[in-house]
């Protein structure tokens, strides 16, 4: 059974069941506990102990598989590869001279991991594996589990020093270290969403994680004295021009400032609401704006569609972060079970090219690239729609250039490479996904202004919001580019992109 990181949800037609198992101490309810959104009979606390219980034995799985995996005969070990062996593999119908660059092709792997190395089975994290601490009282289910793991990886590291090559390897996020204020919260979020605590796995709690720390600067900053005003009940001349002052600092946009404060206005006016009230009137508008973009109603579940072509066009401006969200795109994709390729269709810069061989190495996936230079993108994506043709590939992601000095050719250039497609594939799902980087706020938007014009936008890949005050953004980019978000990233990891999910990013923003 896989989980499906683009529809969070395990591969099978089952409806999630939300109330977990009653358990006794229901006095220590989280504080976040929100009763607006409180499902009737969820415990959140025993929620996340179940959770927590969950994926403490998953991990205690994971210890053991790679204890196995180490006893068993060195067959796991793969023979030493010279490092300067190119693993290059042609397309089933090769194109001249078009490359395909390859981890170990993906069809022998019954795993998603495609590294069979030693240490890729190990899924070591690149971050310094915590010290087992001499705990001098009975260690616990995880701190044995951990402990082992880390003894194991070390044996590992040491085996596998001659195969290892220095990239950043696809990591292993930890297992949390106790049911923290920080797990509770994740936790919570989750069971709010109609989860299950048996299906929860460590890396969406890490996901949560990271994205309430990503949104911490704009929450602090901004949202929590916005929280304040709102919760103090109607709104007078005087709280309306702080809200306003805030909702724009934080990069809203005057768009979506306008229709939340005078929506705001208008619910205060006819009812007094109790601030916590007040609160969730506010994160409701806020998720209104996200799932309406521009008004307009859009599945809120963005993933590959089966049995067909999937082809994701990634564009945006150099810097932005479209050659890591390819990336991470694909290892969500693999992780997913599907067949991905990647397209590297920006050949205006060499080092692009490059960038995503490596990301392709990292995730496994094949890359098909020109080796040519100032090659035609346009014929780099038939051939990489060739080769995914003939090996059944379900999403095929093309990284396109994003120069901007010239309107004119760029829109020439995504066209051309949309006349392709729609000739090469016409039964492909294609969706053309602009990358914007959070950090620039609005002047992100304007430079998405320009790509909306010339390119059929179907959707926003919204990245660096860690670190950022400007995370508000994201509601600038619903209300006035009218796109749906599909993805953010938060953080330069491998794992640290995911699905947009409004819930989460009003929760973390407001309530975090
Ligand atoms: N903090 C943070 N950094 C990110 C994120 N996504 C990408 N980056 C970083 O942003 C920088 C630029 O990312 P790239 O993927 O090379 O950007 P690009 O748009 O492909 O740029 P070009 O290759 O120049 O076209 C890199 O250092 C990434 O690690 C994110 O979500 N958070």
């Amino acid at each position: 059974m896989v989980f499906n990181w683009f529809r969070r949800q395990f591969n099978r037609s089952e409806s999630p069941a939300p109330a977990p198992e009653p358990q006794p101490e229901q006095s220590e309810q989280p504080e976040q506990a929100e009763p607006e959104k409180t499902q009737e009979g969820v415990d959140y606390l025993a929620w996340a102990k179940a959770a927590y219980q969950n994926i403490q034995q998953q991990e205690a799985e994971k210890s053991s598989e790679v204890e196995e995996k180490v006893e068993a005969p060195e067959a796991e070990v793969p023979p030493e590869e010279p490092e300067d062996q190119e693993p290059v593999v042609e397309p089933s119908e090769p194109e001249a001279g078009v490359e395909s660059t390859t981890a170990p092709e993906p069809e022998s792997e019954p795993e998603s991991e495609p590294e069979a190395e030693v240490e890729s089975t190990a899924e070591p994290e690149p971050e310094p594996e915590p010290e087992p601490e001499p705990t001098p009282a009975p260690l616990s289910f995880l701190e044995r589990a951990k402990a082992e793991r880390g003894a194991r990886l070390e044996e590992l590291k040491e085996k596998a020093v001659e195969t290892v090559e220095p990239e950043e390897k696809p990591r292993r996020s930890p297992a949390p270290e106790e049911l923290d204020e920080d797990f509770l919260w994740s936790a919570e979020v989750l069971a709010k969403q109609g989860r299950r605590p048996d299906e929860v796995s460590v890396e969406e709690i890490n996901w949560l994680q990271q994205l309430r720390q990503g949104l911490g600067k704009t929450r602090r900053g901004l949202i929590n004295q916005l929280k304040a005003v709102v919760g103090q009940g109607p709104l007078n001349d005087r709280a309306v021009l702080e809200v306003e002052s805030l909702l724009l600092q934080a990069d809203v946009g005057v768009e979506a400032t306008d229709r939340i404060i005078e929506q705001l206005q208008t619910k205060l006016r006819e009812e007094s609401l109790p601030p916590e009230q007040a609160i969730a009137y506010l994160k409701q508008l806020l998720r209104d704006i996200l799932d309406y973009p521009g008004g307009k109603a859009y599945d809120t579940t963005f993933a590959p569609e089966p049995d067909v072509l999937n082809i994701w066009m990634l564009t945006g401006v150099n810097g932005v972060g479209k050659t890591t969200t390819i990336g991470k795109l694909a290892h969500l994709a693999t992780k997913s079970d599907y067949q991905c390729l990647i397209g590297a269709a920006d050949t205006f810069r060499a080092a692009a090219v490059e960038q995503v061989k490596v990301w392709g190495e990292r995730t496994g996936t094949d890359v098909i690239a020109n080796p040519g230079k100032n090659t035609d993108p346009a014929a780099v994506v038939y051939d990489a729609i060739t080769a995914a043709q003939s090996r059944k590939v379900n999403l095929l992601l093309v990284d396109t250039a994003g120069r901007l000095q010239n309107k004119k050719n760029l829109m020439e250039e995504l066209s051309k490479i949309r006349r392709i497609i729609d000739k090469k594939a016409p039964d492909a799902k294609v969706e053309s996904l602009l990358v914007l980087d959070a950090t620039l706020g609005q002047n992100g938007l304007r430079q998405a202004q320009v790509f909306a014009e010339v390119a059929q936008l179907s959707g926003v890949v919204l990245t660096k919001l860690d670190g950022t005050a400007k995370g508000g953004v994201a509601l600038a980019v619903s209300q006035q580019l009218g796109l749906p978000i599909r993805f953010i990233g938060a953080g330069e990891g491998i794992e640290d992109l995911r699905p947009f999910s409004s819930y989460e990013f009003v929760e973390a923003l407001i309530s975090g």
